[in-house]
């Protein structure tokens, strides 16, 4: 979700949100802007707004699936599908889930990796929104929404 285009211009929430997001610069390695989320998690009204928002936008939307992506979408996905009443879905990284997947690889950032879903989670018809923490290149966000394969909200 781009903030400033979804109404919330101007909300005081989303500069307490930024401020409590460390950038560290050249790491994993040269060149990248790492975006640290563990500090935003730290500050419990920032944590507390974020979620907030999300909960806000999606409460009456018939959202009954919240998607998250492995490791930083565990964060804050499972309150948000708490909050509106939704199931959880965990998009795992490959190898971790017990039962019949479905995967799809990717390019990141820094790499490459996989994504991998439990087949029979989502049924068709189904409203779902995909959370993580960003988006850099959009690859994980695609995969995710092959994975899914259902019109969806985006949000990220
Ligand atoms: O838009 P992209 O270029 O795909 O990058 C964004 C993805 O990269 C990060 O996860 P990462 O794969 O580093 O895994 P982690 O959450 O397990 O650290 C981040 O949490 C997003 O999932
Ligand atoms: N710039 C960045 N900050 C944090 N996580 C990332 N994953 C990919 N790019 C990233």
């Amino acid at each position: 979700m781009f903030a400033s285009e979804n109404g919330l211009k101007g909300d005081p929430r989303l500069e307490a949100i930024s401020a409590a997001i460390r950038v560290v610069p050249d790491f994993p390695k040269k060149g990248i802007m790492f975006q640290d989320i563990t500090t935003l998690l730290l500050d419990h009204k920032a944590f507390k707004h974020t979620i907030d928002i999300f909960v806000d936008r999606y409460r009456d939307m018939q959202i009954s699936v919240v998607a998250g992506v492995e490791a930083r979408g565990f964060l804050f996905g499972p309150s948000i599908a708490l909050a509106i009443g939704a199931k959880f879905i965990p998009l795992r990284k490959p190898g971790k889930l017990p039962g019949k997947v479905i995967s799809e690889s990717y390019e990141l950032e820094y790499g490459h990796d996989r994504l991998e879903m439990h087949v029979g989670t989502v049924e068709p018809r189904e409203r779902v929104i995909i959370i993580d923490d960003l988006v850099a290149t959009g690859g994980t966000l695609s995969a995710a929404i092959s994975l899914l394969g259902f019109f969806l909200f985006l949000s990220v």
